[in-house]
């Protein structure tokens, strides 16, 4: 570490601990070491005592900066891993950091395209629309065509800070994962999600590709909007894409003023999620309020529009498969189902006990269960599951919690604008629709016309195919039988050596006991046993 890594990494302890965050830490956990280093650091105690943990956990984020702040964002959607205080004080974490000057972000952008900005743009704003911590938001309109955009620039002094921190982050994780292991919190492994999340938001190229992705997936649909991206004006820290003036979702109020119909708002959010999630497998994964808005045309029949696709999970057909039949088994209130489908498809041990199994998922989901409907939380039903199918030894796939936690953003959206939504109603027609799709003779039909292709462009080939084939299971009958007589002559020959060897043994005790009455009989029978050895070992050694 060099003298700025040592320095930050001081900053970082004394904060955590002057915010006596080191009684987080159970007692039994703090190895005596730990302990006595912790006194000779008399003068950081903590200086807030009088505050709940959680504010005190809050605050010493935001004291650390940008990448601390949004560490925190990512833990609080990880209530599997946290008590819930902490979880809940972590969500009130604001990524609002002061805005860096508009001239820098002109450089930034110039340097990028390689032209000055009045040859591409005209109105550029220098005051930024939006700050967030890894990048600015300003205004322009582009030259080409008179659209009105929105220009996307990376923090220019970003990029050494992000990597410092994680480096340290890392280390922390390393030394906490040394002082205590089989910690249920995993650092190393949160820590390491973190970086890959927080990296590809570093690089707006990735986010202009999966806001093309989502858009194509969307062209033309009356439920969700996506702006288009000038993509030969994005490089990996510019994005230019088209400006909207959509509603903040987070604005009820001006909703409501514009007369959006709110209960079909609800519900259509709930239909574009599941879509982009059965329909196409790519969904957008950082739904937060400040990444929603509402299209102030025809809200009788409402539109979304989504931004910020820095973040996006895929899923394969067996995440589809896992997602749909377990909801459906679940809304069923089946958990033997639920527990049968984890052993029979491999997710947990084939030798976990399904009763057990079943039994545990009855005690966590039950309560949730017992409510209405319309109040039940999927999200909820999923991090359970997840957190209950982990004890039993599954590896949740991280793209499965990337859309648990999306799930926990939409049903809050959802419930937001319209409280009675009833999520159940809306996703089981997506859920049903996609099983039809994969078994019984649908799917038999959808396999066949999706391999078609792939036949009727082998069809040619076919005879030669056939024939290659023959001749090499006529070579390998061949081959085969060779491979068999081999062992046979093998067999056989270990038979004979270990009865040679046998006989040497037993006719040389015999010499030996005999050698003091009769000597010559024995010196033939030494010499035997001595030759019946040397073709025994022969035998054995020569294939
Ligand atoms: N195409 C757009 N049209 C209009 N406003 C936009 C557009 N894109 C972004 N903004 C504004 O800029 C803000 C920040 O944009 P964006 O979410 O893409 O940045 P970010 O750095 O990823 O922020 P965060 O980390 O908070 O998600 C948005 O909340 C929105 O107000």
């Amino acid at each position: 570490m060099i003298l700025r890594e040592w320095r930050r990494f001081y900053t970082i302890g004394k904060i955590l601990l002057q915010h006596g965050l080191d009684e987080l830490i159970p007692r039994h956990w703090q190895p005596w070491p730990v302990r006595l280093f912790r006194r000779t650091l008399f003068w950081l105690h903590n200086r807030y005592p009088q505050q709940s943990r959680g504010v005190r956990l809050r605050h010493a984020l935001e004291n650390l900066g940008p990448v601390f702040i949004k560490f925190g964002q990512m833990l609080s959607t990880r209530r599997d891993l946290l008590p819930p205080d902490l979880a809940e004080e972590l969500a009130l974490l604001q990524d609002r950091v002061p805005s860096f000057d508009g001239e820098l972000a002109r450089k930034q952008i110039e340097q990028s395209l390689g032209q000055p900005i009045e040859a591409l743009f005209s109105d550029f704003d220098p005051q930024p629309l939006a700050s967030a911590s890894v990048a600015q938001v300003h205004t322009a309109r582009l030259k080409e065509n008179n659209a009105d955009v929105v220009i996307k620039v990376i923090r220019p002094d970003i990029q050494p800070v992000i990597h410092d921190d994680i480096r340290l982050m890392r280390l922390c994780a390393r030394i906490i994962a040394f002082l205590i292991p089989n910690n249920r919190l995993r650092p190393v492994e949160v820590i390491e999600e973190y970086r890959r999340t927080l990296l590809d938001e570093l690089n707006l190229m990735s986010e202009a590709a999966n806001t093309i992705q989502l858009r194509r997936n969307f062209e033309n649909s009356p439920h969700l909007y996506v702006p288009y991206v000038y993509s030969d004006y994005c490089r990996e820290n510019v994005l230019v894409m088209e400006r909207i003036y959509g509603i903040p979702v987070s604005d009820r109020a001006a909703l409501e003023a514009n007369g959006t119909d709110l209960k079909l708002l609800a519900e259509r959010g709930v239909e574009v999620f599941f879509t982009q999630v059965f329909r196409d497998s790519f969904f957008h994964a950082d739904m937060h309020p400040g990444n929603v808005f509402v299209s102030r045309e025809h809200p009788n029949n409402p539109q979304w529009i989504g931004i910020d696709c820095g973040i996006v999970g895929t899923l394969n057909r067996q995440d589809k498969r896992y997602l749909a039949e377990n909801f459906l088994a679940f809304f069923n209130r089946d958990y033997r189902k639920v527990a049968e489908l984890h052993v029979q498809s491999g997710w947990v041990p084939l030798d976990t006990k399904v009763e057990e199994f079943e039994s545990a998922l009855r005690t966590v989901l039950e309560p949730i269960f017992a409510k209405p409907l319309a109040e039940i939380s999927f999200g909820h039903v999923l991090l359970n599951l997840f957190n209950t199918a982990r004890r039993f030894n599954m590896h949740v796939q991280p793209q499965l919690v990337l859309l648990q936690k999306t799930l926990l953003y939409i049903e809050g959206l959802g419930r937001h604008l319209y409280p009675q939504l009833d999520l159940w109603q809306t996703a089981k027609p997506f859920l049903e629709h996609w099983m039809r799709q994969q078994i019984g003779p649908q799917a038999a039909w959808n396999a066949i016309k999706e391999k078609a292709p792939f036949w009727a462009e082998k069809l040619p080939e076919m005879p030669d195919l056939i024939f290659d084939t023959l001749t090499q299971v006529q070579h390998q009958q061949h081959m085969v039988k060779g491979l068999y007589q081999q062992y046979h002559q093998q067999h056989r020959r270990h038979a004979q050596a270990r009865y040679l060897l046998g006989t040497g043994a037993t006719l040389m005790l015999g010499s030996i006991i005999l050698l003091p009455s009769h000597e010559q009989l024995a010196t033939i029978g030494l010499t035997i046993s001595i030759l019946c050895w040397i073709n025994g070992w022969w035998k054995i050694s020569h294939r």
